[in-house]
């Protein structure tokens, strides 16, 4: 696959220096309507994720927040993404990483055995996050949005009749319109903005890409401030989806993003007190965030990859990874 000059995870930065993320190729629903073809059954589903991953850290924290750990189980990869091309993620077997597990529906070495013994013809990306069927044996969804919306609601008949986890709509309807809206930026300039930045091929790429960035953060910062009396999410008081799909890129920005991707123009503890804010908050007060934020797999993850950072090395600081409340 590809242009064997450059290292695979920055295959998609294009000859312009433009990096483009490819489309998500699974993209089946789990439904509780009559006669779907994926219902909702605990203990059916299987999560495989990697915590250094943004995308799959949005589906990890919707699985807590919704209490879905005993019914949607999960396998963790190592944060080192093989040289191969594409790139695999291995599991603990071939890569013993604090953390990682085996796969533990079938023992497959790495993420690449499972798409192919899910499509034996598949010839695309191997990527995380995967919500996979056990029983049919094949891939459900591959797309984070998808599956975080999967776990907004179609397990709730699975779930304590009366409990807060099934109460929670991460996705309101007075402010679906409105959380859509900031979901469209916060992708293109903050949550994909990064690796526009980190990943750009030329210095106009990389300052294309790092400007809009710092002014969505400047935004998101202003959008807080007229929002503080009735916070502390950025929605008032309560916590949506936008809340999920912001945190786990800028809980990711001063200990990754800001050295490796070389965003920095500044960080959000010196830069962007209420920012800072919003996170520690959710970090602290919140383990369905703070629990699944292992700043390990996070650093060894972006800090592995050879076309930003050849020498592998991990740097020490920032100290502390999230500021005290
Ligand atoms: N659009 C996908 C993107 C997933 C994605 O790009 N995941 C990265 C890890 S952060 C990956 O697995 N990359 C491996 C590769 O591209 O080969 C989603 O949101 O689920």
């Amino acid at each position: 696959m590809g242009d064997p000059s450059k290292p695979a995870e920055a295959e998609f930065t294009g000859t312009d220096g433009h990096f483009r993320r490819p489309v998500s190729a699974f993209r089946s629903s789990v439904s509780s309507a009559p006669g779907a073809q994926y219902p909702p059954e605990a203990g059916r589903y299987h999560l495989y994720v990697s915590y250094g991953c943004p995308w799959a850290h949005r589906t990890l924290v919707v699985r807590a927040l919704k209490g879905l750990e005993d019914i949607v189980s999960l396998s963790v990869t190592s944060p080192h993404l093989s040289d191969e091309k594409p790139p695999r993620w291995p599991f603990k077997g071939l890569d013993a990483f604090p953390g990682a597990t085996e796969d533990h529906v079938h023992g497959c070495k790495d993420m690449g055995e499972v798409y192919l013994s899910a499509e034996p013809n598949y010839t695309g990306r191997f990527t995380v996050p995967v919500l996979y069927d056990t029983q049919t044996r094949t891939i459900v969804n591959n797309e984070s949005s998808e599956i975080i919306r999967i776990f907004y609601h179609e397990f709730d008949s699975l779930l304590p009749e009366g409990s807060p986890q099934r109460e929670l709509d991460l996705l309101p309807k007075d402010l679906e319109t409105e959380i859509d809206a900031m979901n469209e930026w916060v992708y293109d300039t903050v949550n994909n903005g990064v690796y526009k930045t980190g990943f750009a091929g030329t210095q106009e790429a990389y300052e294309a890409a790092l400007y809009p960035l710092f002014a969505s953060l400047d935004k998101l910062e202003a959008h807080l401030s007229a929002s503080a009396a009735s916070g502390p999410y950025l929605f008032g008081a309560r916590l949506t989806e936008a809340d999920v799909r912001l945190y786990t890129t800028i809980v990711r920005f001063d200990v990754a993003y800001h050295g490796n991707f070389k965003c920095n123009l500044g960080s959000i503890r010196h830069n962007y007190p209420l920012l800072n804010g919003w996170l520690k908050n959710l970090y602290w007060n919140n383990t369905a965030f703070g629990g699944t934020t292992r700043f390990d797999h996070i650093k060894g993850g972006y800090y592995w990859m050879k076309s930003v950072n050849p020498s592998r090395i991990v740097p020490v600081g920032p100290v502390p990874d999230v500021e005290p409340l």
